[in-house]
C-alpha cells in the first residue's frame, strides 16, 4: 500500500525543506511548491491526504487555496502555517475551512501532532465510523432546522478549528457537541465537558491544567488537569462566559499556544485538544459590557453553531415524544399519547427546551394510568390557550406571576438545585398550612394529587401518610 502523499506549498525554501523532512520521516510521500499556481497543478494531478500551506505566497494568498480546496477537493484536508502572533490569519483561514493551523517558527511536535490528526480523516476505515455516527445520532428530528444543523455537524467534525454553540437552555448544546466529537477523528479519545459555572473560582487553575505533588497545601499527589484529559480529544468549555476574567486570560494563553503547565511545574506541556464552547448568554454582549476578553472570544467562536429551540422545529415533538417515552418507559410497558396530547404540546413555549419536555414526560408518565398519557397529566407551566384542562384530568392552575428578584440578588450557582429547593420549600410550606391534608394540599397547589405524591417523593419530603 502507497503511503499517503501530503503537499507543501511554500516559497521558502529552508522551511519547505524542513516540512519535507519531518514528513517523510514519518513515512509520508511529499510533493512541494512554491506557488499557488504549481499547487493547483499538482492538485489536478494527485489526491492528497494533506496540503499545508503558507499564508503568503508570490502569486497569491494561501487563503485562496484554502477555499479552493475546501471547495473542490472536499476529502481534503488543508491546514496553513502562519506567522507567529498572527491570530488574525489563523482564524480567518479556520473560519474559510482550514483543517487546523501551525505557527512559524514550525514547533515539529506540534506539526507531527496536526498530520496525524488529519491524516485519520482520509483513513478508510474512517468513513464507516463517521457514517456510522450520523446514522446513530443521538440528536433526533428530521425538521429542515434539524437535518441543517445534523449537515453543519458533519462539515464540522472534520475540521479541528475551535466551535461556539449557542442556544438556549437545554436545546441540546452538549449533545451536539458530542456529536461533533463522535463524528471526528478525535472520537476514539476523550470527550470532556467542563461546566465553567460549577467550578470555584479558587479552583479553577488547578481543575484546568492540573498540579503537580506539593504545589499547595493539600496537594498531596500529583493531578491532571481537564487539558490533559482532553488530550487527543475534545474538551467543551459550557457556560464558558460564567469564566472570571483571571481565568480568561490563561484559558487563551492556552489555547493560543497549545500548551499548558502545571501550578507547580516548571516546564509546559503540549496539549491537542479541539475546543468547544457553549453558552446560553449572548457572548458578543458580554463582551460589550467587559465581562467577556475580546481575544479570547474571537479565539472561541471562530465557527458558531446555532442550535434551534424547541418552539421553532416543533414538527419533530412526535419523533421527541416517542424516543424520550422508549427511554424512560420500564422495558415491556407501552407508553403511547392520548387524544390532543401533541397539540398540547405544540401550543407550549418550552422555555426549558428539550430538558424540559424529558421533564414533563416523565412526570406525566408517573402520573398516568396503564401507560396513556393525558393532557391533564402533562402539568405545563405556562398558560396553553389551548390546552385547557378536561374535566376530570386533573387541573393546571395559572402559576401566580413570580414576584421578580432584585437585579443585585445573588445569582444561584446551580440552578436546577436552586429549583428543586424552592419546589420543595413550597411543598412543605403548603402541607404544613393544611397540616398535611394531601387533596388540600394539592388543591392549594393547583396540582392533582396525583402528582403532589410524586413531587413527595421524589423530593424526599417526609410527610405522614394521608
Ligand atoms: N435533538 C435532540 N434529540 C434528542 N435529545 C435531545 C435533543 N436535544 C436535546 N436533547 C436532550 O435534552 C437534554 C438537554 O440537552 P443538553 O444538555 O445537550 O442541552 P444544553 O443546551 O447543553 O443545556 P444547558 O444550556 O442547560 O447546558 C439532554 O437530555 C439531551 O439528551
Amino acid at each position: 500500500m502507497s503511503s499517503p502523499r501530503i503537499l507543501v506549498v511554500d516559497d521558502e525554501a529552508d522551511l519547505r525543506e524542513l516540512l519535507e523532512i519531518t514528513l517523510l520521516k514519518m513515512g509520508l510521500d511529499v510533493d512541494s511548491a512554491a506557488t499557488l499556481g504549481e499547487a493547483r497543478a499538482l492538485l489536478a494531478l494527485h489526491a492528497y491526504a494533506l496540503v499545508l500551506t503558507d499564508m503568503r505566497l508570490p502569486d497569491g494568498l494561501g487563503l485562496e487555496l484554502v477555499r479552493e480546496v475546501t471547495a473542490a477537493y472536499k476529502c481534503t484536508p488543508i491546514a496553513v502555517v502562519t506567522a507567529y502572533g498572527s491570530a488574525e490569519n489563523a482564524v480567518v483561514a479556520l473560519k474559510a475551512g482550514a483543517f487546523d493551523y501551525v505557527t512559524k517558527p514550525v514547533v515539529l511536535e506540534d506539526l507531527r501532532i496536526m498530520v496525524r490528526s488529519a491524516l485519520r480523516l482520509s483513513e478508510p476505515a474512517q468513513e464507516p465510523a463517521a457514517q456510522q455516527a450520523s446514522q446513530g445520532s443521538r440528536l433526533i428530528g428530521e425538521s429542515p432546522a434539524m437535518q441543517s444543523l445534523r449537515a453543519q455537524i458533519a462539515r464540522l467534525a472534520r475540521s479541528n478549528a475551535p466551535i461556539s454553540i449557542t442556544g438556549e437552555s437545554g436545546s441540546g448544546k452538549e449533545l451536539a457537541a458530542r456529536e461533533i466529537h463522535a463524528q471526528s477523528t478525535r472520537a476514539a479519545k476523550p470527550f470532556v465537558a467542563v461546566n465553567c459555572g460549577a467550578i470555584p473560582e479558587t479552583l479553577m487553575e488547578a481543575e484546568f491544567f492540573g498540579y503537580r505533588k506539593g504545589a499547595f497545601t493539600g496537594a498531596a499527589e500529583e493531578r491532571e488537569g481537564f487539558f490533559q484529559a482532553a488530550n487527543g480529544g475534545t474538551l467543551m468549555l459550557d457556560e464558558v462566559a460564567d469564566l472570571p476574567l483571571p481565568m480568561q486570560v490563561k484559558l487563551l494563553r492556552a489555547i493560543q499556544e497549545r500548551r499548558v503547565r502545571k501550578i507547580g511545574a516548571t516546564s509546559e506541556e503540549a496539549v491537542d485538544v479541539r475546543i468547544i464552547s457553549a453558552t446560553h448568554q449572548d457572548l458578543a454582549r458580554c463582551v460589550e459590557t467587559g465581562t467577556f476578553r475580546q481575544d479570547l472570544f474571537y479565539r472561541l467562536n471562530v465557527i458558531e453553531l446555532r442550535l434551534p429551540p424547541l418552539r421553532e422545529r416543533i414538527g419533530d415533538l412526535p419523533l421527541l415524544c416517542k424516543a424520550i417515552l422508549a427511554r424512560l418507559s420500564a422495558p415491556g410497558l407501552k407508553v403511547s399519547l392520548g387524544p390532543g396530547v401533541l397539540e398540547a404540546l405544540g401550543e407550549y413555549a418550552f422555555p426549558g427546551n428539550v430538558r424540559e419536555l424529558e421533564n414533563v414526560l416523565e412526570r406525566a408518565l408517573a402520573f398516568s394510568d396503564d401507560g396513556v398519557i393525558e393532557v391533564g397529566d402533562l402539568s405545563l407551566k405556562a398558560a396553553r390557550p389551548a390546552a385547557a384542562p378536561q374535566p376530570g384530568q386533573g387541573t393546571v392552575a395559572p402559576a401566580p406571576p413570580p414576584s421578580p428578584a432584585p437585579d443585585d440578588a445573588p445569582l444561584p450557582s446551580n440552578l436546577p438545585d436552586y429549583l428543586t429547593q424552592v419546589e420543595r420549600d413550597i411543598i412543605v410550606r403548603a402541607l404544613t398550612q393544611t397540616q398535611f391534608n394531601r387533596a388540600q394540599t394539592a388543591a392549594l397547589l393547583g396540582i392533582s394529587v396525583r402528582q403532589l405524591r410524586y413531587q413527595i417523593q421524589k423530593l424526599g419530603i417526609q410527610a405522614p401518610e394521608g
